[in-house]
């Protein structure tokens, strides 16, 4: 029978690990050989090459022995076979499924699952060709020249990351059919700016909340109908709307059409869901979105195989975990050296910290280790004037994950000053690693770099659709991995809930706590 409920402490891969010598030195393992065969291949040209981490050969075969014991695979399997793996909200987890089928045909209802994701594709994809052909117009008759976003979080951040990570290169290739906007903050200044940019009688509004209840879009979308309406324009002729078939909003009849999702697709997972699709699609068509789904689907196929040495996500999972949890690192930073990647640390927070930042096991129990790490990031080099000094001499050790490719995406590099701009990001990034990790001795203390601080790099020729599809489904399933090494539901998100309570006490002037009254009185002036 498999054995899903061990907590990480409770394994003996784990006092295997912990009992084991950490590697003394960090410069002297980061050998040229090291860095040209420590990898594994993540297929389409791209590799996770993890030569500068602290793991040598007897720590590898304890993180393999740890996958083996929490069977960790054996669980991912189960998860595609649709196996209630949320347990606290008894949901079954079933993004990958939006990308294709690698498990059982998954029913639920009467209907195959797999079959809904993609009938939802498809009928956004019908959608998109006739708001690029002109069929489907504005109010005024106008066609759609914009698109814009109403959504938060999971609702936001993946899409947004995604469609900012392509649009250069789309832009430059003349593929980009509508360009995007997006709002999502409650602040009015999120949406009074990009109001104030948009044509409104050209633009087409997606409302995306799978709950249908997010305080924050509702009251996004009722902004965007009054400034439709403020210029005669009929709102139900303007927005389209995501969300799930049982949330308030399918009932709606305010929207052009609606697109589905279900509650089996957590919000941070939904980028590959009508979620991510009906923005994407309506920026660049159905072709570069099926490349996206492809590049996805392919690392979840990858991240079935039992050994850490041919399976990216788990070996960067269990380097994760010992870092964590042996080494007691703290966070984890995400530096992609690649300005169209700008937003990928940002969603890379959502889907990290809100699917592992949990403290009770999956029977409720505390855990007594420690779990999700802070994630945090920049795209490189805006980084290295900001936060690397920290990184490097600060006191405390943050591994670093960084993301490089060969080629820029928009064909306009060229040589300044003896290299052009491309050679100059790769060079920066290449250099950052090893001075991470091999550091430099001086006379003077403060000029002192201690060196030993590991970094792994994804690195790829060019960051296409697929590649970018590959990227996300990696962090994906690394971060389902981590969640069962350390026997967690990933797939909930109670803390969000109590700020959430205590904002309606406040709106609805029903505070009970006196501090947060006392706050409240601090706003009234
Ligand atoms: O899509 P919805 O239901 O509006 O939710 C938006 C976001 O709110 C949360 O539920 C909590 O902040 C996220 O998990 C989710 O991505």
């Amino acid at each position: 029978m498999t054995k899903t409920t061990n907590n990480l402490d409770s394994c003996e891969a784990f006092a295997q690990l912990t009992a084991l010598q950490p590697v003394g030195n960090l410069a002297t393992l980061l050998t040229p050989q090291r860095v040209a065969t420590a990898q594994v291949a993540m297929d389409d040209g791209m590799w996770f090459n993890y030569a500068a981490k602290a793991v040598d050969e007897p720590i590898l075969q304890a993180l393999q022995q740890l996958a083996d014991e929490q069977q960790v695979v054996s669980q991912y399997r189960q998860l595609l076979d649709g196996a209630v793996m949320n347990g606290s909200e008894q949901r079954m987890v079933l993004h990958h499924l939006t990308r294709g089928q690698l498990g059982a045909d998954v029913v639920h209802g009467g209907t195959s699952l797999r079959d809904f994701y993609q009938q939802q594709l498809d009928r956004i994809a019908a959608f998109c060709v006739q708001v690029h052909n002109g069929e489907v117009r504005g109010g005024s008759g106008e066609r759609f020249t914009r698109v814009c976003q109403i959504g938060i979080g999971g609702s936001d951040l993946g899409p947004r990351a995604m469609y900012l990570a392509l649009a250069h290169g789309q832009r430059s290739q003349k593929q980009l059919k509508l360009e995007a906007s997006f709002i999502s903050n409650v602040d009015p200044d999120d949406a009074g700016q990009v109001l104030a940019e948009l044509p409104l009688s050209r633009t087409l509004f997606i409302l995306v909340s799978k709950s249908g209840t997010t305080q924050e879009t509702l009251t996004n979308e009722s902004l965007v109908r009054e400034a439709l309406r403020s210029q005669e324009l009929d709102p139900a002729r303007h927005m389209v709307a995501v969300t799930s078939e049982t949330s308030p909003l399918a009932q709606s009849k305010g929207f052009l059409t609606s697109f589905y999702m279900d509650d089996f697709v957590g919000g941070r997972f939904s980028s590959t869901s009508a979620v991510g699709a009906a923005v994407l699609m309506l920026a660049f068509g159905e072709t570069v979105v099926k490349e996206f789904l492809a590049g996805a689907h392919q690392q979840d196929c990858l991240a079935l195989n039992p050994n850490v040495d041919e399976n990216p996500a788990l070996l960067d999972a269990l380097i994760g975990v010992y870092e964590r949890n042996v080494l007691g690192y703290p966070a984890t930073a995400v530096l992609p050296y690649s300005q169209a990647l700008s937003r990928f640390p940002a969603h890379l927070q959502q889907l990290d910290m809100e699917s592992n930042g949990k403290s009770v096991n999956r029977q409720g129990q505390a855990v007594r280790y420690a779990t999700g790490p802070v994630v945090f990031g920049e795209a490189g080099t805006n980084g290295q004037h900001s936060f690397y000094q920290l990184l490097h001499q600060g006191t405390d050790r943050i591994p670093l994950q960084f993301i490089g490719f060969l080629r820029e995406q928009g064909g306009s590099d060229r040589v300044i000053q003896g290299s052009t701009s491309q050679q100059k990001l790769n060079a920066n990034l290449m250099a950052q690693i090893v001075a991470f990790a091999k550091g430099r001795r001086h006379k003077e203390a403060n000029k002192v770099f201690v060196g030993q601080r590991p970094s792994s790099l994804i690195y790829a020729a060019q960051l296409t659709p697929r590649v970018l599809g590959s990227l996300l489904a990696h962090f994906e399933n690394k971060v389902m991995f981590q969640g069962f090494l350390w026997n967690i539901n990933s797939f909930d998100q109670e803390g969000v809930q109590l700020g959430k309570m205590l904002t309606q006490q406040v709106l609805g002037g029903r505070v009970e706590d006196d501090a947060l009254d006392a706050y409240c009185r601090l706003f009234q002036s």
